[in-house]
């Protein structure tokens, strides 16, 4: 099956909440919430892929330094097997706009379960809740 790398962040407020997306309609796992990110392009880090998506997506820039890693997700979807680090970042410039369509919501940690999520993301959210 092909592995597919995306890479994710889990952008934390001073209050110590956490930013979702919803997925717009029309694509795939449409009305989930997930975590910022995106595919990592042939040549790039993962950590830059997150760079640009935070840019493409929210109109908001980090740097990489501002970028830790916290934990993984490894998931099997019918055509393919995502490979997702989970980054945290509580450092950036400008406040989220979405550029694409989805809605945001900035959830406490005990919110998160109230926020359906893709499959890949549910056995990380413990993980961030426990880090949070
Ligand atoms: N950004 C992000 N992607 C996730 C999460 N969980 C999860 O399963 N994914 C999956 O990882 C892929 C991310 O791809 P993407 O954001 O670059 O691409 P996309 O939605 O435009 O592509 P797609 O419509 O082909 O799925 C999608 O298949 C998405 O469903 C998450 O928390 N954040």
């Amino acid at each position: 099956m092909k592995l597919v790398l995306v890479a994710a962040v889990a952008l934390i407020d001073t209050d110590g909440r956490v930013l979702l997306a919803q997925r717009p309609e029309g694509k795939s796992l449409a009305g989930l919430w997930e975590f910022p990110g995106g595919k990592v392009e042939a040549g790039e880090t993962p950590e830059a892929a997150l760079i640009r998506e935070l840019h493409e997506e929210l109109a908001i820039e980090t740097w990489q330094s501002c970028l830790a890693p916290l934990t993984f997700a490894s998931h099997s979807y019918d055509n393919f097997h995502l490979l997702m680090p989970l980054y945290v970042c509580r450092r950036w410039n400008g406040v989220p706009v979405p550029q694409e369509g989805q809605t945001l919501a900035w959830s406490s940690a005990a919110d998160l379960s109230n926020y359906p999520m893709p499959p890949a993301d549910v056995p990380i959210i413990p993980i961030l809740r426990d880090w949070l």
